[in-house]
């Protein structure tokens, strides 16, 4: 369990992270989201004891993770995935991190097994593609075998069989009943992987919801054709739903399944010549939660005053 409480944190007059309170839970993915330099590294940086809180707290199983005796075994985390010394293979690299702390050894083939880089284990880092990388911390990360995971960015650079990769292996991760938080500033990516959401904007928490709410919330409905429009109109209002005009004569209708506007069409004999789910658009969610929160609009309106 990961437990942010009233963090803030300042460079300068810069404020980073702003008052931001959230729990990120065993068992599930949570997606930390949120535009550049809303404050998704230094949150994480602070978790991980890299830097420290102005004022607030960064918990890790109830503790700061400074006062964490084996961090390696309770932690893992991937910050920065071109921080590692080129000139190691993969193999001496992730041995070298066993031992400094005090990881067996034999952990090193297995993690090495689980993100796919077996094939590679002797090569030099420095002839990795960024996706090798990503999986290289990601099995330093898992070294210790430990219960609470951080990721800043992994699928950064990605392609989408890699998107699909960590998607299995978060979700793997969180079977096992590890906690992990992963951070993005793409909707579209999180949406893939996460269950649980926790946006942030300006260093300040604007949403901590599930993937399903934030899609109940921003369903766009269904488009329901029909010569008879007006009269299927009243009738699904009539049910309950709420019925909008959409272009071309078509309803725009919420609240019902497509399946239930069908059912009561057909018990009025109205006729229903197109039925479209239209479903929710992650994108606009995020659009619409973050609008207002992006860095460099913010900075523009200080210029135009
Ligand atoms: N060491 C630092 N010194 C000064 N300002 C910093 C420092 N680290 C971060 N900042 C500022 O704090 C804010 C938050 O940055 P942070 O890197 O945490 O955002 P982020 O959400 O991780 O963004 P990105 O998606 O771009 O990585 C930004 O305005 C950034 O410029």
């Amino acid at each position: 369990m990961i437990e942010i409480r009233q963090l803030t944190k300042r460079y300068g007059r810069t404020v980073a992270v702003d008052g931001l309170s959230f729990r990120v839970e065993p068992g599930r993915v949570t997606g930390f989201l949120g535009p550049n330099g809303a404050g998704k590294s230094t949150t994480m940086r602070m978790v991980l004891g890299l830097d420290a809180p102005t004022s607030g707290a960064a918990l890790v199983n109830g503790r700061p993770y400074r006062s964490i005796r084996r961090p390696l075994r309770e932690v893992g985390a991937l910050l920065d995935a071109g921080a590692v010394d080129g000139g190691r293979s993969a193999v001496n690299h992730l041995r070298w991190l066993a031992r400094s702390n005090g990881i067996d050894a034999r952990r090193v083939p297995e993690v090495l097994e689980r993100v796919g880089l077996s094939g590679a284990a002797r090569t030099r880092v420095r002839a990795f593609s960024l996706g090798m990388r990503q999986r290289l911390g990601i099995a330093a990360a898992l070294l210790g075998d430990p219960a609470v995971l951080l990721f800043d960015e992994p699928v950064n650079g990605l392609d989408m069989d890699g998107v699909r990769w960590i998607r299995v292996l978060m979700r793997s991760l969180a079977e096992e009943g590890r906690t992990v938080l992963l951070s993005s500033h793409l909707m579209s990516e999180m949406s893939l992987i996460a269950d649980r959401l926790v946006v942030i904007g300006q260093g300040r928490l604007i949403a901590d919801t599930t993937l399903s709410e934030l899609e109940r919330r921003f369903d766009r409905g269904t488009d329901v054709r029909s010569p008879r429009a007006a009269e299927l109109a009243e009738a699904l209002r009539g049910a309950g739903a709420e019925v909008a005009a959409a272009e071309g004569g078509a309803l725009t209708v919420r609240g019902l399944e497509p399946a239930e506007i069908g059912v009561i069409a057909s018990r009025r004999g109205l006729p229903v010549h197109e039925v479209v789910r239209r479903g929710a658009s992650l994108e606009d969610a995020y659009l619409h939660l973050t609008g207002g929160s992006v860095e460099y609009r913010a900075a523009a309106a200080g210029v135009e005053r």
